[in-house]
């Protein structure tokens, strides 16, 4: 049958268009009605959903619908001034994760200039630990999405990394983390592979250059894996498929250059599935409720899959690949 464990059977038959102008207004309109209760509730990762919302309008090229000056003055107004960090929100503390969606934000609208990189650069200096792994932020909290924030803030900023943390120790640690069996990485050493620790772990080597390190077939069969027959990709064996986990599987395979063993069409299809026709936007899975999380990361994986009418999207940094073209950045991919 076509249809996953516990999931509606998908009709394939019907080939569903992406709405790409109800997108557009989905994004748009989100966070223009201050008491929307989803918006409310992401007050603490805001400058993340910024990110996610400028980066799916640049890749339809509409991003000219958002007010550039008011996003720039919020993102100045949320630099922690003793730390260089950046916080999600006014009034909350500075973290590595917010210090990343700000300096995408601020890449893809060429507008550095308009804070204190010096103090972005000590910020994230500060986190690295003996070890090599990095701190979220001051409160201690070890994970490897935090050392692919680490080299890609650098990155952006255009700093030399061997000039500014230890890269060895930051290499040796995420690869602590690398699971024997199935290649695949987790959040720690002996923690179990999941496909967004392994986007950021592959995307980590991409910014460091040591894609060498990776043993790409049995990684590449392991993500393949996550392919199910309604054509949704899952983030773990035995997980339902989720939008979000096309693009942890697809932007990591098209950093090894094994994009190719995916089956493009069916996932295309279910992509496609979990549009919004009403509202616009994407949901994690058919029928459910869209959000701007999975609406930029359902765009991002349709651009990697080359769908037409879509700007090229940079695998190892989700964002624009014009952008990365302008500040002259090249992460390593393998061909
Ligand atoms: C914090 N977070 C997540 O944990 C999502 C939740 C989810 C979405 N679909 C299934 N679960 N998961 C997620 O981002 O997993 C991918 C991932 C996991 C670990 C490391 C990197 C990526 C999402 C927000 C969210 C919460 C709940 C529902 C939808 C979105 C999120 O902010 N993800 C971050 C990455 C991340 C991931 C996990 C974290 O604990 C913190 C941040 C991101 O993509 N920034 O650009
Ligand atoms: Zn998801």
């Amino acid at each position: 049958t076509n249809s996953d464990a516990n999931s509606p059977t998908t009709d394939d038959s019907k080939t569903e268009e992406l709405h790409f102008w109800k997108h557009v207004e989905y994004i748009e309109n989100h966070g223009k009605d201050q008491d929307d209760y989803e918006y409310c509730m992401t007050e603490f990762l805001r400058m993340s959903g910024i990110y996610w919302g400028v980066t799916a309008l640049d890749i339809m090229n509409q991003l000219e619908r958002l007010d550039r000056n008011s996003i720039i003055e919020f993102i100045k107004r949320c630099q922690c001034p003793t730390t260089g960090g950046f916080a999600p929100c006014e009034g909350h503390d500075p973290h590595i994760l917010y210090t990343l969606s700000a300096v995408q934000i601020l890449c893809i609208y060429d507008a550095l200039e308009q804070i204190d990189c010096e103090a972005v650069v000590k910020y994230v200096m500060s986190l690295q630990q003996h070890d090599g792994s990095f701190f979220g932020d001051r409160w201690g909290e070890v994970d490897t999405r935090f050392s692919f924030c680490a080299v890609a803030i650098l990155t952006l900023l255009k700093k030399d990394l061997a000039t500014t943390i230890d890269v060895e120790k930051a290499v040796q640690f995420v690869m602590s983390c690398c699971n024997q069996t199935d290649g695949g990485f987790g959040s720690k050493p002996g923690a179990e592979s999941h496909a967004g620790l392994i986007y950021c772990c592959v995307g980590f080597l991409s910014l460091t250059h040591r894609l060498h390190l990776l043993d790409v077939d049995k990684l590449g069969w392991w993500l393949c894996e996550r392919q199910l027959p309604s054509g949704g990709l899952n983030g773990r064996p035995e997980k339902l498929p989720d939008v979000c986990y096309s693009w942890w599987v697809l932007a990591s395979l098209t950093i090894m250059g094994r994009l190719h063993w995916i089956s493009a069409d069916k996932l295309k299809q279910f992509i496609l599935s979990c549009q919004d026709n009403e509202t616009g936007g994407f949901a994690d899975r058919t029928g459910n409720l869209p959000d701007i999380f999975h609406t930029l990361f359902g765009i991002g994986a349709l651009s990697l899959l080359g769908f037409e009418g879509l700007k090229a999207i940079n695998a190892t940094l989700c964002m624009p690949q014009y952008v990365m073209d302008r500040l002259e950045i090249k992460p390593q991919i393998l061909e």
